[in-house]
């Protein structure tokens, strides 16, 4: 089980003047295991601190998260996190890189097996002893994805991680994750700020919007996969999303007067 809390967490950072940055300022949702849960806003936005938090890499300044009742107390393996760009140990093979983490903990059982099974789901089994510089940046993110996956994470935590691949692989690889997600049913929390990339992935997108971050919407979308944004539904979902980012930024205006 997975069922994260996040109850009235705000999170401060020192500023280079000495002030105090809110960057996160009273959030609260739940999370249920086995949930794709995308969280939607703008840049700078206290996205991907509130990942770190989720992570267990940044502590709250207020308000705690609970994973099954119990406070995240650091990071733990079961939570995977994957980042923009993808960091791959550049003098290890594919599988190498793979195996890595699971190696490092000691966790053996039926590993080369496991490795080959995870690169083969993502079409990348011909490339298991090439080394990270052969691979183009799509490949590298999926040997990423199989990374986590291979580590048995029960949540994985992703930080944009296609924002720098190209629109065709992009969607490729959006698609592959969704039906990885959808045979092994982990938990996913995916930070974008793409509007498009939320409606299509998540069974739940959380919207943060303004400064200090503040949630501004939660929607639960039930449509089936694979999702086209020419679907109706989808579209009434985008225009109510953009409409509560106004309104975001109309308090953020008020807020600064
Ligand atoms: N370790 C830190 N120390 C001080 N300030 C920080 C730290 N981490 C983040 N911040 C500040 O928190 C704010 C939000 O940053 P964050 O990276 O969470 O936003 P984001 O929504 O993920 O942005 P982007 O989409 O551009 O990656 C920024 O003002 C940033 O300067």
């Amino acid at each position: 089980m997975n069922n994260i809390e996040i109850q009235n967490v705000s999170k401060v950072f020192p500023r280079f003047d000495a002030g105090r940055n809110i960057v996160l300022d009273d959030i609260s949702f739940s999370i249920k295991s086995g949930d794709f849960v995308t969280v939607l806003g703008e840049s700078g936005g206290g996205k991907t601190t509130l990942l770190n938090l989720i992570a267990g890499l940044e502590s709250p300044t207020s308000g705690e998260i609970l994973i099954d009742g119990k406070k995240i107390e650091g990071s733990h393996p079961s939570r995977s996190m994957l980042f923009q760009q993808p960091v791959l140990i550049p003098w290890l093979s594919v599988k190498d890189n793979v195996a890595y983490g699971c190696r490092l903990r000691g966790d053996l059982d039926r590993l080369d097996y496991r490795v080959h099974q995870f690169l083969e789901m993502m079409g990348l089994s011909c490339f298991e002893n090439a080394k990270p510089s052969s691979l183009s940046l799509g490949m590298a993110q999926r040997v990423c994805l199989a990374r986590a996956l291979v580590g048995r994470a029960e949540m994985l935590l992703l930080d944009e991680p296609f924002a720098s691949l190209d629109t065709f692989t992009q969607a490729h690889i959006q698609e592959e994750l969704i039906n990885i997600w959808l045979s092994e049913a982990f938990t996913a929390v995916f930070v974008t700020h793409d509007i498009d990339e939320a409606i299509l992935l998540g069974n739940k997108i959380i919207l943060l919007g303004g400064y200090p971050g503040r949630i501004w919407g939660v929607y639960d979308i039930a449509e089936p996969y694979p999702r086209n944004m020419d679907c109706e539904k989808l579209k009434s979902f985008r225009r109510e999303i953009l409409a509560n980012f106004k309104r975001a930024h109309v308090g953020n205006r008020r807020f600064l007067q």
